[in-house]
């Protein structure tokens, strides 16, 4: 179970002239609730995930995690917390082209020394994908590429998961599938979900709507 809470949180590149792409967001995300964050494509919402996430840093203001500032722990704790605590579905997959689907999904496992204890096929399943655990990423559609992505992401049971467009790629029977997944974790199990999405049907399931404009957080319409 964590809490997020994000106070006064920028992201700018370049110094003259600064370009500001997250100006000054606040927020708190609970544990176990479900926030889809939505707006138009530039207005910054990758960028709050990764700032949330710990895989960019801030520019200016805070992240905490369960109250801890994380730009305050060092490289090993926000590792070690990104790792065991955190799971992330990108938009670009980033599977790892030199290994299996079955090792792709190994590797939140090993690197938190988990069991394997039948995960691999039961997330395979789970992501409609059973029995594909020895295919090659790059023989894989981008749909079946993107569910290798969650189940990626969710394999090591993350406190927190952050997902950037997760079905984006998917016909709707599978979108359905991996947002009725997604929801299961968050309702049944607790675990904090914060997901961008452009899809509507989504936006309704969710406890907590983020809408940004030009890098701000604005009330929806
Ligand atoms: N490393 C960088 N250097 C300069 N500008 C950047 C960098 N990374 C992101 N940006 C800019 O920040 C803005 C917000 O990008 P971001 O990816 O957060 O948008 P988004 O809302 O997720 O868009 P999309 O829906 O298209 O994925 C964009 O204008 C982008 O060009």
């Amino acid at each position: 179970m964590a809490d997020i809470a994000f106070e006064s949180l920028s992201r700018w590149y370049g110094e003259t002239p600064r370009r500001t792409v997250l100006d000054q967001v606040s927020g708190t995300i609970r544990a176990g609730e479900f926030a889809v964050v939505v707006g138009r494509s530039g207005s910054g919402k990758s960028t709050l995930l990764n700032l949330l996430g710990g895989l960019e840093s801030p520019s200016d203001g805070v992240v905490r995690i369960d109250g801890t500032d994380i730009a305050r722990l060092d490289d090993r704790a926000l590792t070690t917390l990104r790792r065991r605590r955190m799971g992330f579905v990108f938009q670009a997959y980033n599977l790892i082209p030199t290994l299996s689907v079955a090792d792709n999904l190994r590797l939140p496992l090993s690197l938190n020394r988990l069991p394997e204890d039948g995960r691999v096929e039961q997330w395979l399943e789970r992501v409609g994908l059973a029995g594909r655990g020895g295919d090659w990423p790059d023989r894989l559609s981008g749909g079946e590429q993107q569910r290798v992505a969650i189940a990626r992401a969710l394999i090591h049971a993350p406190d927190i998961i952050l997902a950037d467009e997760p079905t984006g790629n998917l016909d709707l029977d599978n979108a359905e599938r991996i947002v009725a997944l997604l929801d299961r974790l968050c309702r049944a199990e607790g675990r904090t979900l914060v997901m961008v999405t452009h899809a509507q049907e989504v936006v309704g399931l969710a406890d907590q709507l983020l809408t940004i404009r030009e890098g701000r957080l604005v009330d929806a319409e």
